[in-house]
């Protein structure tokens, strides 16, 4: 469960997020639209951990992110999360499948397992057959296919998706959608889709828009 209470936040005195609140239960998928600038990457950076907000209280399956030090939360964020954001990060030095295996990795799941999954993963986003190829040989909508793998590897409770569509052509976009609904909802797991495609947010089970004066359906 995530729960979000009055989430307040500003940058340079100009509030952004002024009084978010929502609740998503095991096995659901949210999608968040709004117009540019209106915060919805703040928020999603928030829900990361990877920015405090002003005020408000965020508790993902009963850990209270303000009882968490920087330690506890990057190992929140890497046991617990996936992201798929505009930036992704992936590493130039190793191989698609070595990419993907990563975060499992980084929980002790090495091994041809690893291997295994994230072969798996590489092909539901018909990547099967570029494993062995270097980041630098693929496209940026390949890129972003690789990313989304990655991001779903280590079975994330709270899966944080930034535009996982934008680069795509529908095809891949509806072949990333359906990825993304299916894993969350097979693990249980929560999902919350930030985008600006109505295409992608009805893939979702809810939309909710986000305006200045708060989150709702
Ligand atoms: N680190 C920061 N410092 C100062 N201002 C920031 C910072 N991060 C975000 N903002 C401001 O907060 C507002 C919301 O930005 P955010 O990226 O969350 O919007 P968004 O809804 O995701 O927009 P888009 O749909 O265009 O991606 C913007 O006006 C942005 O300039």
């Amino acid at each position: 469960m995530l729960e979000i209470c009055d989430l307040y936040r500003q940058f340079n005195g100009r509030p952004v997020l002024q009084g978010i609140s929502m609740r998503l239960k095991p096995g659901e998928y949210v999608a968040i639209t709004g117009e540019s600038g209106v915060g919805k990457s703040t928020l999603l950076n928030v829900i990361a951990g990877l920015d405090r907000p002003d005020r408000g209280r965020l508790v993902l399956d009963g850990e209270d992110y303000a009882a968490l030090d920087e330690d506890a939360l990057t190992r929140l964020r890497r046991d617990k999360l996936g992201f798929v954001f505009q930036a992704f990060h992936i590493l130039p030095h190793l191989t698609l499948r070595q990419n993907v295996a990563l975060p499992l990795w980084l929980k002790g799941q090495g091994g041809r397992r690893a291997d295994r999954q994230a072969e798996h993963l590489l092909d539901a986003v018909g990547l099967g057959d570029r494993a062995e190829s270097w980041p630098r040989e693929l496209s940026g909508g390949e890129m972003q296919r690789v990313a989304i793998a990655r991001a779903l590897a280590h079975k994330p409770r709270l899966i944080l998706a930034d535009e996982p569509t934008g680069n795509l052509d529908p095809t891949n976009a509806a072949r990333v959608l359906r990825l993304l609904g299916e894993r969350i909802r097979s693990a249980g797991a929560m999902g919350i889709l930030v985008t600006h495609s109505p295409e992608a947010a009805r893939s979702a089970d809810r939309v909710l828009q986000l305006t200045p004066e708060g989150l709702h359906e």
